[in-house]
């Protein structure tokens, strides 16, 4: 059954939720006081649809329904999760948890503070065993990490369900399980900001080259290994203990002032926002998002490809949203939307996309009648022969498209497919690719017969395909 989340904020971090949840097919019912809070969500949600579907290489699921609500108890009513995302004022987070716990005693709540313990959030509820943490990170839609932070008297079945849900979604459930002011995460960042401020601060070195000492460095580095396994390697062979040796003595050493905080002076604010608005003023809010963003999918993408940190989460994620091709005809072989690394200099899909799109929909079909994974691990497989590609139109990155596939040979050696990229939108036929395979066997890379199993549900999906005019040219 459907799943019900109740966001109770929806500012930056509660749409980004609103998205995430409602991106992975979950309904959404959201309260917020502010009246431009609607216009603000529905820009957030704009980026989120946008951006997310492109890290994968298959549709996610069916949008949940998104609902706007006059008052917390009607969001939170029928609710399974509640993620209270306000602003970060104790008082006020106290408040509208006991708002919710009087109206939806069942519902878990999530609170995405970036620094109250749970224990803290605790304080006077009715409920306290179904209180923690669930910590994000902006854009919450594209960012897998949550960290999951129970108290003591925090129920762990809670604590399991929310992980399981959050899994679901796509995330990453960090369980911090000591619980302490900024939990993890915002602690590290805080430590890079303060030291970051007092350079601004002491004249050193501008917010641009600041952030140019970060993005052409560390930052690569930290989105792919994190620190300690960075710091590792950077000790050589002789791994950890050599780089402690070597470096140790600097923590003595004045390279930090992070036991000291400047003061957020007017003059300091100043200089800081002016140089922050000399480096990034001529553009808007919106377009940054969507400059980080694409670039966020970009480097994500990438790591896909090697299976590593943020990219194998996807890539787990990508199995369980995968669903079986529905046996029709003709076959939906392929339906997904198309990524921004995809596109050319002349601002559309690349050429050599199409290629890689009926691949993927040829993968399809050949999984469908049983010469997937498993039937190349045994030795077999097919080749693809011959091609004739049609482009049709345009296509854009961000668009979501179809491939349907007859099966218009299916004896012997041969399959032949007959596939057309349709764009869903409006249904406009954007390609067609004519596509011969032959089948093989991977150890003499010679032709041979397919298994009769394989060749069975071959020539029974080519007979069905073929009283089926719909693609015919
Ligand atoms: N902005 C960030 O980078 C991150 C923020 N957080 C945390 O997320 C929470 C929300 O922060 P943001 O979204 O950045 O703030 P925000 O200012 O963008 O949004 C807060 C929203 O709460 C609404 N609100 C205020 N009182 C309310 C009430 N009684 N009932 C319902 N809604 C109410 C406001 O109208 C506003 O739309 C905070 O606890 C913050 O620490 C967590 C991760 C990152
Ligand atoms: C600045 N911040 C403390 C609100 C940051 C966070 O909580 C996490 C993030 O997204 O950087």
């Amino acid at each position: 059954m459907t799943k019900t989340a109740a966001i109770i904020g929806g500012g930056v971090i509660g749409g980004g939720w609103a998205a995430r949840f409602l991106l992975n097919g979950w309904n959404v019912r959201v309260f917020d006081p502010d009246p431009s809070a609607e216009a603000r969500l529905a820009a957030v949600l704009d980026n989120a649809r946008h951006a997310l579907p492109m890290l994968y290489d298959f549709a996610l699921p069916d949008e949940g329904t998104l609902s706007l609500h006059s008052s917390i108890a009607d969001a939170v009513n029928g609710a399974d999760w509640v993620q209270e995302s306000v602003s970060e004022r104790l008082d006020l987070k106290h408040q509208v948890i006991a708002e919710v716990q009087a109206a939806n005693p069942d519902a878990l709540v999530g609170s995405s503070t970036s620094g109250f313990t749970p224990s803290q959030l605790q304080q006077g509820a009715a409920d306290p065993s179904r209180i923690m943490v669930t910590h994000p990170f902006n854009p919450v839609y594209l960012l897998p990490l949550v960290e999951l932070v129970p108290s003591p008297v925090t129920d762990p079945a809670s604590v399991d369900r929310c992980k399981t849900w959050l899994t679901a979604l796509g995330m990453y459930p960090l369980h911090v399980s000591k619980e302490i002011d900024a939990h993890i995460a915002d602690r590290l960042l805080e430590a890079v900001w303060r030291e970051a401020l007092w350079l601004v601060n002491d004249d050193i070195a501008t917010t641009e080259e600041i952030d140019n000492a970060i993005r052409y460095a560390f930052g690569l580095r930290w989105g792919q290994m994190g620190l300690f396994e960075t710091y590792r390697i950077a000790g050589g062979e002789a791994g950890m203990r050599h780089f402690l040796g070597q470096f140790g003595p600097a923590l003595k050493w004045p390279w930090t002032k992070l036991m000291d905080v400047p003061d957020l002076t007017d003059a300091l604010i100043d200089k800081i926002a002016h140089q922050s608005d000399a480096q990034s003023g001529h553009l808007s809010i919106r377009e940054l998002e969507r400059t980080r963003d694409a670039n966020l999918i970009a480097m994500m993408r990438a790591l896909r490809q090697q299976d590593a940190a943020s990219g194998a989460l996807v890539n787990a994620h990508q199995q369980t949203i995968r669903q079986p091709l529905p046996d029709q005809v003709p076959l939906v072989s392929k339906n997904r939307v198309i990524p921004s690394d995809w596109t050319d200099v002349n601002g559309h899909m690349n050429e050599g996309r199409y290629g890689q799109i009926f691949s993927d929909a040829a993968d399809a079909v050949l999984d469908h009648i049983g010469a997937g994974e498993d039937y190349i691990a045994s030795g077999l497989s097919y080749f693809t022969v011959e091609t004739g590609t049609k482009y049709l139109a345009e296509s854009y990155a961000g668009e979501r498209v179809q491939v349907q596939t007859r099966v218009t040979e299916g004896q012997g050696k041969k399959l032949r497919c007959v596939h057309r990229m349709i764009r869903a939108a409006d249904g406009a036929v954007l390609a067609t690719c004519d596509q011969l395979l032959i089948h093989v066997n991977l150890e003499t890379r010679r032709s041979c017969e397919p298994d009769p199993g394989v060749a069975d549900r071959l020539a029974r999906l080519a007979a069905r395909h073929a009283s089926d005019g719909s693609l015919a040219e």
